[in-house]
């Protein structure tokens, strides 16, 4: 399987604080991952850094050489970087929820925009492709409807459809259930199962356990911005290491290859 991500020494500042030290991951394109660990530990600053949105400190002389590299590649247009990745963020970004469907969203997926501007050409090919989107995400009831009228639920599947539409190899998640009632909960959950049977990689932060579909076998913890374990889900879902990495006293159970802790 090709590499989609390696990270080799990577600190990484946010504003005054380096908020990231010495990461070093390796992801192929296809990989079902889960990222776990407290508030503010650097999990959304990893995700960040991965889309070009954070960068990494330049390593001094002496120190080991700083690597970032998506998709095999160490330089990359941001544009055509958001297009190969689909990143799956809570709402459309801008202010034209109320102007935009969820057929149009899920087009803007080609071009990183916040709407579909009168200036950018939708090709029959585009169009065909948001149709299959749309249908693969159960979301064609949604295709006419302006996102602003939908629900949260709703709103998020658009978000995947439109974070799918120029590629599908890997999707990233950061808090996709968030604001999310227990049926749209359960929807999510079955949509990223589809999706990761049907071979797109998946990078999912959550505080929510039970979140983390069977599908997903590796856990990354992170603590104090640096990851402290990486390994597969029956070594790390354990009541011993989760009750370590939030300090507090947790259970586990498991269920139908999910995972529930309180
Ligand atoms: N825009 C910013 N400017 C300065 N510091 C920031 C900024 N965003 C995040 N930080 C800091 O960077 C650190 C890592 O934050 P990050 O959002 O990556 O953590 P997280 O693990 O995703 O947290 P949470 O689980 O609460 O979403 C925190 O100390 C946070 O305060």
């Amino acid at each position: 399987m090709p590499t989609f991500l390696e990270l080799s020494h990577v600190h990484v500042a946010r504003g005054e604080n380096v908020v990231l030290h010495d990461i070093n991951l390796s992801v192929n394109t296809g990989e079902h991952i889960a990222i776990l660990g407290p508030n503010g530990c650097g999990k959304s600053t990893l995700i960040k850094t991965i889309t070009c949105e954070c960068y990494p400190l330049v390593s001094e002389e002496g120190e080991p050489q700083t690597k970032v590299s998506i998709f095999g590649r160490e330089r990359w247009d941001l544009t055509e970087l958001k297009k190969r990745l689909g990143v799956v963020s809570a709402e459309l970004p801008g202010r034209h929820t109320l102007t935009t469907t969820g057929r149009d969203a899920v087009l803007t997926g080609f071009f990183s925009s916040s709407t579909l501007w009168p200036n950018l050409t939708v090709t029959d090919e585009m169009r065909a492709r948001a149709e299959e989107v749309l249908q693969q995400i159960d979301a064609v009831p949604l295709a006419d409807k302006v996102v602003g009228e939908m629900s949260a639920g709703q709103q998020r599947r658009i978000m995947i459809g439109r974070a799918l539409v120029a590629s599908s190899q890997m999707l990233l998640l950061d808090e996709p259930s968030n604001a999310l009632d227990l049926a749209a909960q359960a929807d999510l959950r079955g949509l990223l199962r589809k999706l990761a049977q049907q071979g797109t990689g998946i990078l999912l932060i959550t505080h929510h356990i039970a979140d983390i579909p069977p599908e997903i076998d590796r856990i990354l913890m992170m603590k104090d911005g640096r990851i402290i374990a990486d390994g597969p889900k029956s070594e790390l879902l354990t009541a011993a290491r989760l009750s370590e990495l939030f300090k507090t006293e947790v259970e586990i159970t498991q269920r139908s290859g999910f995972y529930h802790a309180w």
